[in-house]
């Protein structure tokens, strides 16, 4: 095994931001430089005020703010960092094709395609590359070939080590990881290369937690492990609509069934449905591969999990519209939440924006108020959909900084994530401050029935008649 000194990250975004920190962290003898071709990303990394970080994290820019300028390095230099790095982790974002074959379920690697062009062309001396993002399988093989045509003598080992950190507890997930996943080449150099990642990670983690398999298995395994979980949140998301026709509660029932410690209880929270940039993206990519391979009962068993996603979000939104009347032309709703889950910034596929834009087509003014997430983010969203004009989407939709600016006059509150200040709320001034009847959708079910009905709301929650 070999110790190194340097090594560089290309992708400065949610995953190569804070895994990077904390290699910085734990590994001070090695230098660590972060690179990214979006110059306004790196700036924010730059900032001397650590609470403009591109990434809002938990204790991501107390890691950042003692490594930085040490270790820890952000820059647009990708060539120089990828000439000096001994190991390249590439982790480059890999969303779903918007095109061409395979649009609308393959992964787009067109971003991994040229970093391996541009480690192809610009490296002089041998290299481990990691694939840090996630990828189909089999993607470790053409990055190889790529790399293995250079023609300049370079020699190129390619491990696979999916990241498993989730948005929200990043750094925690990060510094406790239950495991790391090192694949890899089963030859002479290929163990010495596995050996070389796991020795980083051995700083701060113990090693039966390192796994080490071939390349495929650990490629398969990260989009596996997202559609198991993602599964789960499905599944009992499918129970709270016959909760919600019956009188069972989709609390009591996640607590009975998660009591059994085969199940286990962890995932088993319904919500208005899951967002974030990776669930839905890897079981769409992983739907993809079981078709190309012919196995048609394989990839739609795992496209239910994102049918019944879609029918939550809808759901939701459907039933808003039915309580409010069946109409809810040029009513003010006000969301609490627009970011996909509680203590992160990111919006990608959260199911605020469906639900907005369900509610929007029916005329609907909504008033956003999210801790974390920007004005010019949730346009951003929506005009991406498509659906309206961004002049449209202006004029119905208001961006507030203050939650009981929100809530002033509304017909309802949608709760769509559960950031923690919401329960901390003075819930009898907002029942105050709004039309009547008040109603409140908790979509994320974490404020009291009883206390909400008592104040005189009409409050309906996921899962609960
Ligand atoms: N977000 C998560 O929680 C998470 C967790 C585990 C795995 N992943 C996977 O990790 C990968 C990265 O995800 P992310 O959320 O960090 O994406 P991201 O969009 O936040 O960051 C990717 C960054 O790569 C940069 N980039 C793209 N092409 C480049 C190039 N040729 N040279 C230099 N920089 C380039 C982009 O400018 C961007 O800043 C994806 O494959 C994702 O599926 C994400
Ligand atoms: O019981 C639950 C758990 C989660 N969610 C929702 O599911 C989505 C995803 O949540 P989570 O998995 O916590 O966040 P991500 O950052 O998307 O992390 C997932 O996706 C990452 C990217 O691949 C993986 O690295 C992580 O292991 C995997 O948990 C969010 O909208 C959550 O609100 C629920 O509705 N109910």
């Amino acid at each position: 095994m070999r110790k190194i000194n340097k090594i560089c990250c290309i992708g400065a975004g949610y995953v190569g931001g804070p895994t990077m920190a904390v290699i910085a962290k734990n590994c001070p003898e090695i230098q660590v430089e972060v690179v990214d071709i979006n110059q306004k990303r790196i700036d924010l990394w730059n900032h001397e005020n650590l609470d403009l970080l591109p990434i809002y994290e938990p204790g991501l820019k107390e890691i950042v703010g003692e490594t930085r300028g040490k270790n820890l390095f952000f820059s647009t230099e990708v060539d120089k960092a990828i000439e000096e790095a001994e190991m390249i982790f590439i982790s480059v974002n890999t969303p779903t094709k918007t095109y061409g074959k395979g649009k609308g379920q393959a992964a787009d690697l067109k971003y991994i395609e040229l970093c391996a062009r541009n480690i192809a062309k610009v490296a002089k001396t041998d290299k481990i590359v990691v694939e840090k993002s996630t990828l189909p399988v089999r993607t470790a093989g053409a990055i190889k070939s790529i790399l293995d045509n250079t023609g300049n003598g370079v020699n190129f080992e390619i491990l696979s080590n999916p990241e498993f950190l989730a948005e929200g507890t990043a750094v925690d997930d990060l510094m406790n990881a239950d495991r790391i996943l090192i694949g890899g080449d089963e030859t002479e150099s290929g163990q010495k290369a596995k050996d070389t990642l796991s020795w980083i990670y051995e700083h701060w983690l113990p090693k039966e937690r390192i796994l080490q398999t071939n390349v495929w298995s650990s490629e398969l395994s990260k989009l596996v492990a997202n559609a198991f979980l993602a599964q789960r949140v499905s599944s009992i998301n499918a129970v709270s609509a016959l909760c919600e026709k019956t009188d069972a509660n989709v609390a009591e029932v996640s607590k009975a069934i998660g009591h059994d410690s085969r199940i286990g209880s962890k995932f088993l929270n319904s919500s208005v449905g899951f967002g974030g940039s990776c669930f839905q993206k890897d079981i769409l990519n992983l739907v993809y591969i079981a078709k190309s391979y012919g196995l048609t009962e394989v990839a739609d068993y795992w496209e239910q999990v994102i049918i019944m996603n879609d029918y939550q979000k809808r759901r939701f939104a459907d039933n808003i519209i039915s309580t409010l009347y069946n109409t809810v032309s040029g009513k003010k709703i006000c969301f609490y939440g627009w970011a996909f889950k509680k203590d992160t910034n990111d919006t990608r596929e959260s199911a605020a924006i469906y639900v907005a834009d369900a509610l929007l087509d029916e005329q609907a003014q909504i008033v956003i108020y999210d801790p974390k997430v920007s004005e010019e983010t949730i346009y951003s969203d929506l005009d991406y959909l498509g659906t309206r004009s961004p002049e449209e989407n202006r004029k119905l939709i208001k961006v507030v900084k203050d939650p009981m600016d929100a809530n002033k006059d509304a017909h309802a509150i949608a709760i769509m994530t559960e950031w923690d200040e919401f329960r901390a709320y003075d819930w009898k001034a907002i029942f105050e401050n709004m039309l009547k009847p008040a109603f409140v959708f908790d979509g994320r079910r974490i404020l009291d029935k009883d206390k909400m009905d008592s104040i005189g709301f009409k409050y309906y929650k996921i899962g609960q008649s």
